[in-house]
């Protein structure tokens, strides 16, 4: 159904506007000309005493639709965005002859929320998520709602649900004032109508927002709290301008007014909108909707079985993280151990999962203890008959798991999922004793599995997509994102992770300072620099997969002594208090002299530096030289079909990696990059320092003929999907 507005007027004189756009009623070029066009009618039809403006089946928009920014971004036609916050909400709707009052019932959210603020009152039912979160689309908000909702619910208030994208409830937003009343569903619009009438016969207060000035703090707190919002943001975000801009059309407001206030934010939204920041954020926006979208699979009108029941196998790190993940969203969860005492550290591991959440104010005592009784723990497999999936999470031996999935078979339904958490054994092999193939399949989950958001869906060419539809559900089900990749080494992540981790030893072996090294990663926006990251994770396990992808992938690989040295000197990571950096009590890294002996022995031993002088670098040639074989990997994951759209790569290394949101993920990156740059750098790098460089034929190839990364593959390419 096209996008449209439409309106009714009651014999009350009460004329209700409603917005149809599906799914969300996003606010699409249409519907905002639909509004304009409804609300002048009723401004001039005689019949019509006031307006209640609503949304379609239960919500009432999730803002400004973001499909359209999108198009500005590519356009780069400014006038396409218009004068909505001037012409349409303050003059039209806000000044109207006519009072109007919004009833929302759901979602209102960014522009939808401020359409409400717009109106002169709001009532809303107790479903109702009111939120400004356009920062995380990398804009600010830009139809008024910088000024109209600190003049509603006070500054701090209004900061904080502008600054973090945090949206409220309908009785929080009664408390605050941003809601007016709160009605049963059923009674929502005749609340509206009653409220809007009352206002028409004065009754009730004419208020317009932009005009108040009773919730906004004196001139000299106000300069505090955004001078302490601001160093907030600049912690927080420090390769960000946008908050700041946020806070700077806020402060405009309160020192200057609230029109002026809105026409500088007008400006600044329009500068945001074509910042490299949003388009980064708003290609993230769309790509982690559109992970679930796999061709050849979820198109074929399969329905996903509700996973009612599951079962894990392996109590350790992993796998009490992921049966944690799971009875957090209400799913019961066998725990199989081989014996008591790894069993009970297991159901531990689990209750100390909890007892976080519950520490840090996530959950009660009370719920903690129902969801703990979710998880029964068992040492054989006689129940296993009532699960839909089962989850294997036991060591990486692969005559083990071999043992496990022909024993799962036999017990099991034949309909059960069978899943497996490895991160290095190839699927195939897992499965080869079993006559399963089609419900076989990945569940890659990230340590710890109950925080990190990403799941990768592992699948062969044996397995149905009918279990890639379930496990997809499953992981919306559990709060994650599901990446269905192809079968390889590393999957996707681990895959594009290798060579950066090899890149920074081998950086360091050409003289470059390990410590600038990890600072100079911080600066682009990565959580912490590789280094850091070794000793977060333990020398053993970064050891063991660094070998892995030497092993698939000898000539492309790079091999440092650099983490087997600090081995030899009983340093093994952050676990035993040093590894690249010395910790204290609390964790706290520092960097250490013994250490730093440490790589310049390596350097001296790899023999790598040119002429046996450090090579002179920039820090941005650092973070190329780690990032740009990142992108060469991730050329060969598209090429070979392992991930079958460049925006699943994005939302992988963003969720999976930490490769920062604002900057887009991988191919978005690479693409603003420009690839030809990166090829040129690859081939000059490879010329000096060796094969660990050499672009891909995939990456020569797209930078020869000016196509994008993220652009699709031909049809041709040879799919492992
Ligand atoms: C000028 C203004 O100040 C600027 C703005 O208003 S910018 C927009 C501000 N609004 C937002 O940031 C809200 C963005 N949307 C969301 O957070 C979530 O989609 C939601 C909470 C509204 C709904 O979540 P959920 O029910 O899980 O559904 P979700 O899958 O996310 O969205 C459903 C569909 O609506 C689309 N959609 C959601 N919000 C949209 C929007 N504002 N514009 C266009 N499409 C939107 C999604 O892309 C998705 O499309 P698809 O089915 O084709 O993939």
């Amino acid at each position: 159904m096209a996008p449209s507005v439409s309106l009714e007027v009651g014999s009350d004189g009460v004329a209700i506007i409603t917005l149809f756009n599906p799914p969300v009623n996003a606010l699409a070029l249409p519907v905002l000309a639909g509004i304009k066009e409804k609300f002048d009618e009723a401004m001039r039809r005689d019949d019509v005493k006031a307006i209640v403006v609503t949304g379609n089946a239960g919500r009432f928009s999730g803002g400004f639709d973001i499909n359209f920014l999108r198009e500005v971004q590519k356009t780069g036609d400014t006038s396409l965005l218009g004068r909505v916050s001037i012409d349409l909400m303050t003059y039209t709707i806000e000044e109207g002859q006519k009072p109007s009052v919004a009833a929302i019932d759901g979602l209102a959210l960014g522009g939808g929320l401020e359409l409400a603020m717009a109106c002169n009152a709001r009532v809303s039912t107790s479903k109702a998520q009111l939120g400004l979160p356009e920062l995380q689309l990398g804009i600010i908000p830009g139809f008024g709602g910088t000024q109209r909702l600190p003049r509603l619910v006070g500054l701090s208030k209004a900061i904080e649900m502008m600054l973090l994208s945090k949206p409220v409830g309908a009785q929080e937003g009664h408390e605050l004032g941003l809601v007016d009343m709160i009605a049963p569903q059923a009674e929502l619009l005749a609340a509206a109508r009653k409220w809007a009438l009352d206002i028409a016969e004065h009754r009730r207060p004419w208020m317009q927002s932009l005009r108040r000035t009773d919730k906004i703090e004196g001139l000299s707190d106000a300069r505090e709290i955004i001078k302490f919002a601001r160093a907030q943001a600049k912690k927080n975000a420090p390769n960000m301008r946008h908050p700041q801009h946020c806070l700077d059309a806020i402060e405009e407001g309160v020192i200057a007014g609230g029109f002026a206030g809105a026409l500088m934010e007008e400006k600044l939204f329009t500068q945001a909108v074509f910042s490299d920041t949003s388009k980064a954020l708003i290609n993230i926006f769309f790509a982690q909707r559109n992970t679930t979208k796999v061709k050849g699979v979820t198109d074929l009108g399969l329905k996903p079985r509700a996973l009612k029941k599951a079962a894990v196998v392996g109590g350790g790190l992993m796998g009490s993280g992921i049966a944690t993940a799971l009875i957090l969203s209400n799913i019961p969860v066998l725990l199989k151990e081989v014996n008591d005492k790894f069993l009970q550290a297991g159901l531990g591991r689990i209750k100390g999962n909890l007892q976080s959440r519950v520490k840090k104010g996530k959950m009660t005592e009370e719920k903690m203890a129902k969801t703990l009784s979710l998880v029964k723990g068992v040492l054989d497999y006689n129940d296993f008959k009532t699960v839909d999936v089962v989850i294997e999470a036991v060591i990486e031996n692969i005559g083990l798991k071999q043992q496990i999935f022909a024993d799962l078979e036999k017990v099991c339904s034949p309909t059960c999922i069978l899943a497996t958490n490895t991160s290095t054994i190839d699927l195939n092999l897992v499965g080869e004793k079993t006559k399963s193939g089609d419900r076989i399949i990945g569940a890659h989950f990230f340590s710890p599995a109950h925080i990190m958001p990403l799941l990768e869906i592992v699948r062969t060419d044996k397995t149905s997509p009918q279990s890639i539809v379930d496990l997809i559900n499953l992981g919306k089900v559990i709060k994650k994102t599901p990446v269905v990749v192809g079968n390889c080494t590393g999957f996707v992540v681990n895959r594009v992770f290798f060579p950066y981790n090899m890149a920074a030893p081998l950086l360091l072996d050409l003289g470059v300072d390990l410590y600038r090294i990890d600072a100079v990663v911080k600066a682009f926006g990565m959580p912490m620099g590789p280094f850091a990251l070794a000793d977060l994770v333990g020398f053993g396990v970064a050891l063991a997969v660094g070998q892995q992808h030497l092993q698939a992938h000898p000539e492309r690989g790079y091999k440092s002594m650099f983490i087997a040295n600090l081995m030899k000197e009983g340093r093994l990571g952050q676990s035993t208090g040093k590894g690249v950096y010395q910790y204290d009590e609390r964790r706290r890294a520092k960097p250490d002299p013994v250490a730093m002996k440490i790589a310049q022995k390596t350097q001296q031993e790899a023999g790598k530096m040119p002429g046996g002088k450090p090579i002179k670098i920039s820090d941005e040639e650092i973070a190329e030289m780690l990032l740009f074989p990142v992108v060469n990997e991730s050329a060969r994951v598209l090429e070979e079909g392992i991930c079958a759209q460049a925006s699943d790569l994005d939302i992988a290394t963003v969720m999976g990696m930490g490769f920062p949101a604002y900057r887009g993920g991988v191919c978005h990156w690479a693409d603003a990059v420009g690839i030809k740059y990166i090829v040129t750098k690859l081939q000059k790098w490879t010329e000096l320092y060796g094969d660990f460089f050499k672009p891909c034929t995939f990456l020569v190839e797209r930078a020869a003929s000016g196509v994008k990364l993220s652009e699709p593959v031909s049809s041709n390419a040879k799919s492992r999907l």
